[in-house]
């Protein structure tokens, strides 16, 4: 007998989580952008833990308050219009519905993972965002996270003593960059029901962001999940009124270390309600090339350089949880030895 599909029960099954106790963390760095000190408060949230929550954004509700309605509304359509926004050719774009990625990741969520050009969709993502008011919205949404995104990254400029400030925020905001956007859906999961709340299922699986920072925002619902640097995880508290933004591999590379990505996972419940996210990825163009800063090498560099399309392609061929970053390790030098040049 050929089995041509897993049921959908055992998919879920698959995704159960062993039970644990969930740790919410107070201790989140929250950013007031138009502090005093913002510049140098980045710097040491993105030192310690690699993400940090941002307040006094300016980032008008109404573009957040819009585009979620629409989320709202295009993950409600019919199985049939969402399948039809599926990748067609070779790139991953489109809707996509447990799978993440091509090499054999699952998650308890539907998505529109979306390519941005410029500031705006791109000719295809047009095509895959359904309707003009979707399209409308992400495109409204997108602007303000360019922005968000710069503010942010000439600020790590700024408290990192990089110049010119631009250096960074160049980078995601110039005309040829790679920027990604990714709007997620998770579904309360009905297996769940009747066990203890402790029972969570994977909704997305732990891993690092690949850009040079992505700025995240949740409608509320509870379910981020953060390394932190001594290895524990915890829950990070939902606020709708914030912005989360994480350090990618790329900005830990261009530091040298200095500021490192974070590892971070979505965990679904049995809740009444649903998690709706939407995640904006700032990255640089392909040929960029991506190696420790020489303003910010104090000792060796611990990464080689490679071009951003480069590892890209090796991200895609990754798996969500690996460490993408390790062929692009230097060796550690062995004490008594030295490089020579
Ligand atoms: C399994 C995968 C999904 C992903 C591409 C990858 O092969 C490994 C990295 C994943 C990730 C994580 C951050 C956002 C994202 C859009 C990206 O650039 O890399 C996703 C990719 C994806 O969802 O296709
Ligand atoms: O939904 C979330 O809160 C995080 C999603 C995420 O990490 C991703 O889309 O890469």
């Amino acid at each position: 007998m050929v089995v041509l599909a897993k049921p959908a029960a055992l998919e879920q099954i698959s995704l159960l989580r062993t039970p644990e106790p969930w740790e919410t963390f107070s201790g989140v760095p929250a950013v007031d952008l138009s502090g005093p000190d913002a510049a140098g408060d980045v710097v040491r949230a993105c030192e310690q833990f690699g993400f940090f929550s941002v307040v006094n954004h300016g980032v008008p509700a109404g573009v957040v308050d819009r585009l979620e309605a629409e989320a709202v509304r295009f993950f409600a359509s019919s199985q049939a219009v969402k399948d039809a926004s599926a990748p067609a050719g070779a790139d991953p774009f489109g809707y996509g519905s447990k799978r993440i990625g091509r090499n054999g990741d699952m998650g308890w969520l539907e998505y529109l993972l979306l390519a941005i050009d410029r500031d705006a969709l791109s000719e295809k993502a047009s095509r895959a965002a359904t309707s003009t008011a979707l399209r409308d919205a992400i495109n409204e949404y997108v602007v303000a996270m360019r922005g968000l995104a710069r503010t942010v990254l000439e600020m790590v400029a700024d408290g990192l003593g990089v110049s010119p400030r631009g250096a960074l925020a160049d980078m995601v905001t110039g005309d040829a960059s790679d920027q990604v956007f990714r709007l997620n859906h998770y579904p309360p999961c009905p297996l769940l029901q009747g066990l203890p709340p402790s029972c969570s299922v994977t909704g997305f699986g732990e891993h690092t962001d690949p850009q040079l920072v992505s700025i995240l925002h949740s409608n509320g619902i509870a379910g981020l999940q953060v390394a932190l640097h001594d290895g524990r995880w915890v829950s990070v508290p939902p606020n709708r009124d914030a912005f989360f933004v994480n350090v990618g591999d790329s900005l830990q590379v261009l530091t040298n270390g200095r500021l490192k990505s974070v590892r971070h996972r979505v965990v679904a419940g049995s809740g009444l309600k649903s998690r709706v996210s939407m995640i904006y990825f700032g990255g640089p163009p392909l040929a960029q090339r991506i190696a420790p800063l020489p303003q910010l090498l104090a000792g060796l560099p611990l990464y080689r350089e490679f071009t951003w399309g480069e590892y890209k392609k090796a991200a895609y061929r990754s798996r969500l949880g690996d460490n993408r970053l390790a062929p692009f390790e230097e060796p550690p030098v062995a004490a008594g030895h030295h490089h020579r040049s």
